[in-house]
């Protein structure tokens, strides 16, 4: 288990972004904060294989993310920030099996299977719901049933909870705190990485900090203050 990025180079918009971005990620639950634009989503990003380095290497759960393909995604799972861009099915049923057919089993297995966790979620009935008819929440969890149904060993969850409303966010969070897997999840709600066993503090593709939880929160949380004060000051909030 594990998620090693070694001496990473990565340009985005024209530049350099991530240069010799080295990271040993081990730990069970690993928070990754930051401001808009600090790189959470694109080192998730370069942990499934979505995107590639151009120089270094990504080796996720013992796999180097240039061999891509079905092992490295039954192995790593990701839910997106923006629904929209993970959700592929008319249905909530398909989006839900897909993951399970691709794993081996048969549509009606899957479908089943889909309904049983559906409905340990509080979402009985859903099965057959159109996608389009769901708010932006509802959807954020379609998507993250999706990969949970999935069991990979590693799961990277880009501020998943975003839209959820507060009940269906503490039973997830709870859930998602027993599971075995290895967690690594960007989110601006840092009372969601309390307990977590580490933190990394993004800035502008760097790591600005990296430790637990109780000294790197807060140090961001000054930061973000202090940030949000000279914006209004400026007038640029
Ligand atoms: N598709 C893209 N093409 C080029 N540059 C991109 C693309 N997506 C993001 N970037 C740039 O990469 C940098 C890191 O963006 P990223 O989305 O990883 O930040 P983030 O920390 O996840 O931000 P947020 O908190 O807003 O989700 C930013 O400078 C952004 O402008």
């Amino acid at each position: 288990m594990g998620l090693v990025f070694n001496c990473v180079y990565l340009a985005r918009g024209g530049g350099r972004f991530f240069d010799d971005l080295s990271l040993d990620l081990r730990e069970r639950r690993i928070g990754l904060v930051g401001d808009n634009g600090s790189g959470k989503s694109t080192l998730l990003r370069l942990a499934n294989g979505l995107l590639l380095p151009e120089r270094g290497e990504v080796i996720a759960n013992g796999r180097h993310t240039t061999q891509a393909g079905r092992g490295l995604h039954a192995d790593v799972g990701f839910v997106f920030q923006n629904p929209d861009h993970q959700i592929i099915f008319p249905t909530v049923g398909e989006e839900v099996a897909f993951g399970l057919i691709e794993g081996g089993q048969t549509a009606a297995q899957a479908r089943a299977a889909a309904g049983d966790l559906l409905a340990s979620h509080g979402c009985a009935g859903w099965i057959d719901r159109a996608i389009r008819d769901l708010s932006e929440g509802q959807k954020q969890l379609v998507c993250i049933l999706a990969i949970l149904a999935t069991e990979p060993k590693i799961l990277l969850l880009d501020e998943p909870f975003s839209s959820l409303d507060l009940p269906t966010r503490l039973s997830l969070s709870a859930r998602l705190a027993r599971l075995p897997q290895q967690i690594v999840m960007a989110s601006h709600d840092l009372d969601l990485l309390h307990d977590f066993d580490r933190v990394i503090w993004l800035e502008k593709g760097q790591v600005r900090a990296d430790g637990v939880p109780s000294q790197v929160l807060p140090d961001y949380r000054a930061h973000a203050a202090a940030r949000g004060a000279l914006m209004l000051e400026s007038g640029t909030a």
